[in-house]
């Protein structure tokens, strides 16, 4: 029989699911080299956000085939290091949503009505109604940060007590967003118009302290900021500043940089900040929803059957996934190039299935490219089963077409997409059996491997104009690992290719473009 390991608090009905095929040991508050000491029995991991699965204890858990988070964020799991090891790694996106969404519109009303601290004061005895004046939600204006699930259903909620909503997400659409009745808006204008701002975003490079003394400085000095997403967003220290500043109105923190909160100027302030243990997620219900969610997966993934949330590998059967493992690799790094590319809000994918990749068979191709341009807006959330559904949701249209008349190589993906930086093509092909080669980028012809760090750029061909790009990058000492051009005709427009060490300085692609003859410039990370 099957081994299950659960290293954090999971509701009973999952327990029981998974004792339908497995001996299960529940084990909490495990220390790592404790846990390093027994995952080696275990055929499966059940975990919250307690538990840090570290590479080191992925490579000790030997038999391991899966690791279940019930939950969202799989950022306390080194996806990457299972991924290497064959390991699926399974969520529960939807299963908390309602639990986390409530908790941020209690953390706006109770900030709003200083309960916490009035609620403490009553209990020490006094009956001080005079410090506990608090202000109205009604007709305030309520600033959204990321309209995915969460975000969306505070949003609705909100609107139903009067409130404007106001929603910054460069991933949804303009449809999607008034279906909410939201009105999407840059970012700075949110932080400059919001009474409250709530964040429901991922935690990635681009969002880590998207909350710091700059933006922080562009908020009403009454403004209200709430976090119920990831401890990062925020620049603790930046926020604790502001509050003693008077510089904005209060906060409301859920989750924290570093977990449990240490020692934090937060804990010193007053009434305009609340601070919660990560509740967000801790209803009955939602611990319900996720252990069901999880524990489901893990049990079909033990005997032999696929995941329906798996945030690594596809939830497809082992012969097909076989023989397009390959391309569908392809496929979604075509997705995520292209969806770069285009910048963000694609409203529109054309994907040509090309050569013997036109048959039916390709058809999880599609949703591979789609799980590729999603990522940026996703990360480890979209996978080869949501990611169908993510796109609709962001009112992208799909378009397929198959041309099998196409033969430059056995078999080629087309993607073209239409965003926030118009219409944008790229074409890609395995080269022997497995090596993907960029084949074509904007229409010009070029053969390329992709690699994590590019810049491409739209250029007259003309003398000179490698020569200066390179002592331009050289300049910001970025070494270029490679470059290719491709041209319809000499000195004619073109396309370069680079690959390059790092990722672009910023502040780059204005002086990139700044360079005589170069039209355009793109830096993407894959
Ligand atoms: N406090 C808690 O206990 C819980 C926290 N969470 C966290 O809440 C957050 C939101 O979760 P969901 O709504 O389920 O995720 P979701 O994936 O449905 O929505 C996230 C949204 O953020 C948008 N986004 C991505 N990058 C962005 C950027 N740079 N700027 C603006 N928008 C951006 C995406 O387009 C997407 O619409 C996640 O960080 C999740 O881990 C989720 C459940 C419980
Ligand atoms: O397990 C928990 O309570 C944390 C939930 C959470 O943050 C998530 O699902 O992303």
């Amino acid at each position: 029989m099957s081994k299950v390991l659960v290293s954090d608090s999971i509701d009973q009905a999952g327990i029981d699911i998974l004792s339908q095929v497995a001996t299960v040991d529940v084990k909490l508050g495990l220390k790592p080299a404790e846990l390093i000491a027994i995952i080696g029995e275990y055929d499966a991991l059940m975990i919250r956000s307690g538990t840090r699965v570290t590479q080191e204890i992925i490579d000790a858990g030997t038999q391991l085939k899966i690791i279940g988070r019930a939950g969202v964020g799989v950022d306390n799991v080194d996806v990457p290091a299972a991924t290497r090891r064959g390991i699926v790694v399974v969520n529960s996106p939807e299963g908390n949503t309602i639990a986390a969404a409530e908790h941020a519109l209690a953390m706006i009303l109770a900030l709003s009505r200083h309960i916490p601290d009035a609620n403490a004061s009553v209990k020490r005895g006094a009956w001080d109604r005079n410090s506990f004046v608090g202000a109205e939600v009604y007709k305030k204006t309520l600033g959204v940060v990321g309209l995915g699930k969460i975000g969306s259903h505070v949003a609705a909620v909100a609107r139903t007590m009067g409130m404007k909503l106001l929603a910054y997400d460069p991933f949804i659409s303009t449809e999607r967003a008034e279906q909410i009745g939201c009105q999407l808006v840059e970012l700075d204008l949110l932080f400059q118009q919001a009474d409250y701002i709530t964040l429901h975003i991922p935690k990635t490079p681009e969002t880590t302290h998207l909350i710091n003394a700059t933006t922080l400085a562009k908020m009403k000095p009454t403004a209200r900021i709430i976090n119920c997403a990831r401890g990062g967003i925020i620049d603790e220290v930046a926020l604790a500043a502001a509050l003693k500043a008077g510089k904005i109105g209060g906060a409301a923190l859920d989750v924290f940089e570093s977990e449990p909160l240490g020692e934090s100027e937060l804990r010193s302030l007053g009434k305009e900040v609340i601070l919660t243990p990560h509740l967000g997620a801790s209803t009955a219900e939602a611990q319900v929803n996720v252990a069901i969610d999880v524990a489901e997966q893990i049990r079909d993934v033990l005997l032999g059957l696929p995941a329906r949330s798996a945030v690594n590998i596809p939830g497809l059967g082992p012969d097909v996934l076989e023989e397009l493992k390959p391309y569908m690799q392809l496929a979604e790094t075509l997705g995520n190039l292209v969806g770069q590319l285009a910048g963000g809000r694609v409203e529109v994918l054309n994907i040509r299935l090309q050569g013997e990749l036109a048959t039916n068979k390709s058809q999880p191709l599609i949703v591979a490219a789609l799980k590729g341009l999603l990522y940026q807006a996703l990360r480890e959330r979209v996978n080869y089963v949501n990611a169908n559904i993510e796109a609709k949701e962001r009112g992208i249209r799909v378009i397929e077409t198959r041309d099998a008349s196409i033969r430059d190589y056995a078999g080629t993906l087309h993607l073209e997409a239409t965003g926030t930086l118009g219409t944008h093509s790229v074409t890609g092909a395995l080269l022997g059996e497995r090596e993907i080669h960029l084949t074509d980028v904007d229409g010009f012809p070029i053969n390329v491997p992709p690699s994590k760090y590019m810049l491409f750029t739209l250029h007259r061909d003309m003398p000179g104009i490698i020569g200066k790009l390179g002592s331009l990058l050289g300049s910001f000492n970025v070494n270029i690992a490679s470059m290719q051009v491709g041209r319809k005709i000499v000195r004619g427009d073109a396309v370069m290719a680079l690959s390059i060490d790092d990722p672009l300085p910023e502040g780059i692609l204005d002086e990139i473009i700044k360079v005589p003859g170069i039209r355009d410039a793109y830096t993407v990370t894959l």
